[in-house]
Parts: structure tokens; sequence; C-alpha cells
């Protein structure tokens, strides 16, 4: 596996290729979400058969949202919870949540069954989580776990901090994680196994070092 980074470094990493390379954070989403969903097809673990989207409103949210699309562009059938306050929704986020209402993709609310669906991708937080997860994320996070179906988790498991692979309050237990660029240091420590299950570490466009760089 290649080398491991810190959620900081993540974050950095990000700015600097959005804000001083110049690749918009649009793009990065859509390659982060044609990873994730061509991951999903490459698991056999996973019947994509019923899929539901944990998102949460942030950018993590966001890649979650592309991936409903594609999975709907594509003839699967797909439905979305979104977990957290819209007024606190990222700009990207909207975006997505734009494109995924011209495709009508259903949306369900917190008292879905989740056992109904086949397979559960968790959007809730990735490098942005901040502190022990409550409330309705908590709620999400054990229902998602307690039920039948499998997770695939986007970047991070949620709940899992990223640099100790320690759970903060609760996490999502995936069967396996798409972890956007490079993968974070604490999902490799073995504790964070059962939460991690496969890793896929997704290239898009985000690199640590660069021969051209002058500085
Ligand atoms: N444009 C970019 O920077 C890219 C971001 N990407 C995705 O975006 C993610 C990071 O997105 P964000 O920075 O929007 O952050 P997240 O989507 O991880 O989290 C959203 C927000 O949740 C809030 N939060 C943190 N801890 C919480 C808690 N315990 N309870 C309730 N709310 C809490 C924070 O205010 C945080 O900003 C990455 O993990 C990756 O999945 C990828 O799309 C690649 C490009
Ligand atoms: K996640």
């Amino acid at each position: 596996m290649t080398q491991a980074i810190t959620v900081e470094e993540s974050r950095e990493l990000d700015d600097k290729t959005i804000n001083k390379i110049g690749i918009p954070s649009l793009v990065l989403m859509e390659r982060a979400g044609l990873k994730i969903y061509e991951n999903m097809l490459d698991n056999k673990d996973l019947d994509l058969s019923n899929v539901l989207i944990l998102a949460g409103t942030g950018n993590n949210g966001g890649d979650g949202l592309v991936v409903a699309r594609l999975l709907a562009t594509h003839g699967y059938q797909v439905s979305i919870l979104t977990v957290g306050n819209p007024d606190h929704a990222s700009e990207d986020h909207l975006a997505q949540a734009r494109i995924c209402n011209y495709y009508q993709i259903p949306k369900v609310f917190m008292n879905a069954d989740f056992n109904k669906f086949t397979t559960l991708v968790d959007a809730l937080f990735g490098s942005g989580l901040s502190r022990n997860v409550g409330g309705d994320f908590a709620t999400v996070i054990d229902k998602a776990n307690a039920s039948t179906a499998k997770i695939h988790a986007i970047d991070i498991p949620s709940g899992l901090n990223g640099d100790t692979g320690e759970v903060m309050g609760t996490a999502i237990k995936a069967t396996s994680t798409s972890t956007v660029a490079y993968p974070k240091v604490g999902m490799l420590k073995d504790q964070a196994k059962p939460y991690t299950g496969k890793i896929y570490v997704d290239d898009i466009g985000i690199y640590r070092g660069n021969a051209f760089e002058n500085e």
C-alpha cells in the first residue's frame, strides 16, 4: 500500500490542489465519486441491488451524492438519507444535491428501515470530523452497524479518528472503504481494521510532493 498521511496533511493537500494548483474542487469530487463507484462494482462482497447513501452535509456527503447519481444513471436502485443541518451544507454538497434532485433520486428519512437495503454508503464524515459523534449521526451509525446491509465507507469510516484509529464515540464498521488520495495513518492501525474492512486507495489527482514544484 502507498504511504499514509495524517488528516491534517490530507486537508492541506486538498487545499493546495484546489487553491494553489487550481484544479476545481468539483472536478476532484467527480473523480472521487467515479472511483468510489468503480470500487463498489469491484467489491463482490457488496450487493448493489438496493443502495442507501448516508450523506452528511459536508464534502464527504458530496462524494456520496456523486455515487448516488452514478448508481442512478447506471440503472441501480438508490436512495439518499441526508443527516445534519442543511443550512450548514458545503457549496459542493449543495451542487451535488441539486443534481440528485434533477434525477429525482428518492430520499428517505431518519425512520427508514436500513434492513431493506443491501448496501449502505457511509458518507457522513471524512477528514472534517473534529469531535465525538453524537445525536442523529450516532443514531444513524449505530443503526447502520446493526442492520443486515453491508457498508462501503467513503474516505474514512465515519467516527473513526483518521490519525489514531480510535473510535470517537461510535464509528461505522465497513466491509470496505474507498480512501481518497492516500490512506490516513490511523486507518492502517490494527485496531482500525474492523472499521475500514478492505481499503481501496483512489487516485483523484491529489499528490504529495511535485517534481515540477518550484519552492
Ligand atoms: N474539495 C475537497 O477538498 C475534496 C474533499 N473530498 C471529500 O471531502 C471530505 C472532507 O469534507 P469536509 O471538509 O466538508 O468535511 P466532512 O464532510 O468530513 O465533515 C463535514 C462537517 O461536519 C462537521 N463535524 C465535524 N465533526 C462533527 C461531529 N462529531 N458531529 C457533527 N458535525 C461534525 C464539521 O463542521 C465538518 O466541516 C473528505 O473526507 C473527502 O471525502 C473529496 O471530494 C476530494 C476533494
Ligand atoms: K465516511
